[in-house]
């Protein structure tokens, strides 16, 4: 058993030697394990590519690359690449069954992808923009009517947790048609948030020491994952998607145009419906909450920035680009103001939302990738993973200041081939192609409408001066 053990471990190492990596990583996982147990995964795989080249091993069978080139041509329409058994370790929420983000066979994967997107879009969900609007509503009927300073007391407020509340509201009304209730009731509904850190907390601790894939056996999963029969916490709101899936099936879909009504038109049944309602919460609020954050944290502590934004949101107002209080700026009238899209396009840039591998694998017999001038051949089975920061922060595509939070990059850049790639490089942070997000549009139209509405002197602004 031992030599045979070596003989494949030996063989697995020669596989990849050709690309360089941290210390032992061509042979145990022993780097990525304790990279991953440690709080700064983004920094160490950023930290790896600017050490050891656009394509660096991080483990015997895994690669991470930062470059776009790379990540696009992976994730392209009529790649022959999949996802990587990562996604279903790590995005499986029920035992044996597969959500649109798990799902590894890309056969299915692109039909369930074809039967949800109608549902994301505009054209069969007419409720979305309206239901995005009555959630920042409500934030901001709570901040007025609850968090107000005055000069005679001081209250303290956590911007951050309320925009979890809000993120969590409005992906339970776009997908489910209603809300948990976090704004209305200024509270972690179900324990919810404090059980998804816990999750994720547990999900890479497991990962890191490898029993990831173990954890997917039906009677450990069941031991250990969320159960819709829990009081509180993940299970819960499992059981609270369940409860409204099952009294909107009930009721005819024709008459509705909601993301629900679209997919059951277009052939998902219960246990698919449960599935994707679970994963949209996951995929779409904590992601939307951070962009939220991340912007705001870098307009609070950039005074230019913030005073120039604050003169912008305001001159729109006044100049009627967009409605006075208390209406909700449109999505259209967030895309026409420049200086809030570069402000919220530098937040995201600054501080993705999500850093995770993603890892893509490399299809059986091999592929050969053109990387800075040269071609470089992936062999058939390897992971490659995906290191946005590196992605994000390459002072070749944003210039010597990348790691400074500056919005006008995005406008004064005259080179248009270069702001092209600027952008382009940029929409990485939603993916690719066949896995590009299916929630780009809403997660963009939360957050502008968000920085603009919280931003406004009129509305709410007096809360954070
Ligand atoms: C700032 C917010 C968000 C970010 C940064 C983000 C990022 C991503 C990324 C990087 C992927 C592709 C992963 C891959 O390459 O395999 C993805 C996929 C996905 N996202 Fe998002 N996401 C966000 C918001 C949302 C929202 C609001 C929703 C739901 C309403 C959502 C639903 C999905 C779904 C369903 C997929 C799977 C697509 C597929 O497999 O075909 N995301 N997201």
């Amino acid at each position: 058993a031992l030599v045979v053990y070596l003989a494949y471990k030996v063989k697995g190492y020669y596989r990849l030697r050709h690309f360089k990596g941290p210390p032992g990583s061509g042979w145990l996982e022993l780097w990525h394990s304790s990279a991953m147990l440690g709080d700064n995964l983004h920094l160490r795989y950023k930290d790896v590519c600017d050490k050891y080249g656009t394509i660096a091993r991080i483990g015997p069978n895994d690669l991470i690359t930062c470059s776009r080139e790379v990540l696009s041509h992976m994730s392209a329409v009529r790649s022959p690449y999949t996802r990587a058994s990562w996604f279903a370790m790590a995005f499986r929420f029920q035992p044996g069954r597969d959500n649109l983000f798990s799902e590894t066979n890309e056969e299915i994967h692109s039909r369930r992808r074809q039967q949800m997107a109608p549902g994301y879009s505009g054209k069969e969900n007419l409720e979305l923009e309206g239901g995005v609007d009555t959630y920042i509503e409500k934030l901001i009927y709570l901040i007025r009517s609850k968090y107000l300073s005055t000069p005679e007391h001081a209250v303290s407020f956590d911007l951050g947790i309320k925009l979890q509340y809000l993120a969590l509201d409005v992906i339970n009304s776009v997908g489910l048609g209603d809300s948990l209730g976090n704004l209305d009731n200024d509270t972690d509904e179900y324990a919810y948030i404090q059980s998804l850190e816990e999750g994720v907390h547990m999900g890479i601790f497991f990962s890191a020491i490898g029993l990831l894939s173990i954890m997917q056996a039906p009677w450990i999963f069941r031991l250990f994952a969320p159960s819709e029969k829990d009081g509180m916490g993940f299970g819960r709101v499992m059981r609270h998607a369940r409860t409204r899936i099952e009294a909107r099936l009930r009721q005819d879909t024709e008459t509705r145009s909601d993301m629900l009504a679209s997919f059951v038109r277009h052939g998902l049944g219960t246990e698919e419906l449960v599935g994707e309602a679970i994963l949209q919460l996951i995929a779409g609020s904590d992601t939307t909450a951070t962009a939220i954050r991340s912007t705001m944290l870098y307009l609070l502590t950039h005074p230019r920035v913030y005073a120039k934004l604050q003169a912008a949101v305001d001159a729109a107002v006044a100049e009627g680009k967009a409605p006075p209080a208390p209406g909700i700026i449109s999505d259209a009238e967030a895309k026409s103001l420049p200086y809030l899209q570069a402000c919220v396009k530098e937040g995201m840039r600054i501080h993705p939302p999500t850093t995770g591998p993603f890892s893509k694998r490399v299809p059986d017999g091999g592929d050969t990738v053109m990387v800075a001038g040269k071609l470089v051949f992936l062999p058939g089975g390897a992971n490659v993973s995906s290191s946005a920061y590196a992605v994000l922060m390459n002072k070749d595509v944003y210039g010597q200041d990348a790691d400074e939070f500056r919005p006008e990059r995005w406008l004064l850049e005259k080179n248009e081939e270069k702001l092209a790639v600027m952008h382009r490089t940029h929409d990485l942070i939603f993916g690719y192609g066949r896995y590009q997000c299916l929630g780009k549009p809403i997660a963009l139209m939360e957050i502008h409408k968000t920085v603009f509405e919280v931003w406004c002197s009129a509305r709410t602004f007096l809360v954070l001066t």
